[in-house]
């Protein structure tokens, strides 16, 4: 008889990781963006991220309870350098973000699809854009349009959104659980580097959230 997650013994259930890295050029608002989704509010202060940071967030889609862990990588060249073999080392879904007012981090998209691309990562792995910083209103510099475009012809979903703005918190929620959603209908994702629902030590941020596939 196949046993359903309801009928384990919560010591037992053991939960997917959902390896999710958040890219784009320093300043975007990665970090902002990142915060948001694990249950943050906006923080008042960032400092550029060195290296990497990272959340994690239990969500429950449709029935099955999943880890979304995020990478929030460094932006700057020299607070990446020697790190970025391990962002990309089996990612599931890549987020790249660039600033609506801020048209070379538009423009350096290329540069950062190059890197992921140079990592060996899957055209299998999903990915979607983000353009942050929709609160500026009047200091738009990439068009909707011009994002959309790009958009598509890399078979990404654009989000055009704040971290900033308190109305835009559930689109955010939406750009990480459209991957989510994404990776769970792979059903071939495997268990691996899967965590126990108890006894875990590691830092969770935020309470968990229940989710019907948003995409
Ligand atoms: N107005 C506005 N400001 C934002 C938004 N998101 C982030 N910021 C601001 O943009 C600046 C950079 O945000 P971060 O999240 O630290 O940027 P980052 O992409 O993580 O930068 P690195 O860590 O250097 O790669 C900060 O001053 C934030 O307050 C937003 O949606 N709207
Ligand atoms: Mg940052």
């Amino acid at each position: 008889m196949a046993l359903s997650q309801s009928t384990i013994p919560q010591d037992f259930v053991q939960l997917r990781i959902f390896k999710i890295i958040v890219v784009g050029d320093s300043n975007v608002g990665k970090t902002c963006l990142t915060f948001r989704f694990c249950g943050g509010d906006f923080p008042g202060n960032t400092e550029a991220t060195i290296g990497v940071d990272f959340c994690e967030k239990t969500v429950e889609i449709e029935g099955e309870k999943i880890k979304v862990q995020v990478w929030d990588t460094a932006g700057q060249e020299r607070f990446r350098h020697s790190l970025v073999e391990h962002y990309y080392r089996n990612v599931h879904g890549v987020v790249f973000v660039y600033d609506v007012t801020k048209l070379s981090s538009f423009h350096n998209l290329r540069t950062w699809l190059q890197e992921c691309e140079g990592h060996a990562v899957s055209t299998l792995v999903p990915r979607v854009l983000v353009g942050n910083k929709c609160d500026l209103e009047g200091q738009l510099e990439v068009p909707s349009g011009l994002a959309f475009s790009f958009a598509k012809a890399h078979k990404m979903v654009l989000f055009e959104t704040s971290a900033k703005d308190p109305s835009q918190s559930k689109n955010v929620e939406k750009i990480f659980m459209s991957l989510a959603c994404q990776l769970k209908a792979q059903k071939s994702l495997p268990y691996r580097g899967s965590a126990k629902l108890q006894n875990s030590n590691q830092k969770e941020v935020g309470e968990g959230t229940k989710n019907t596939c948003p995409c």
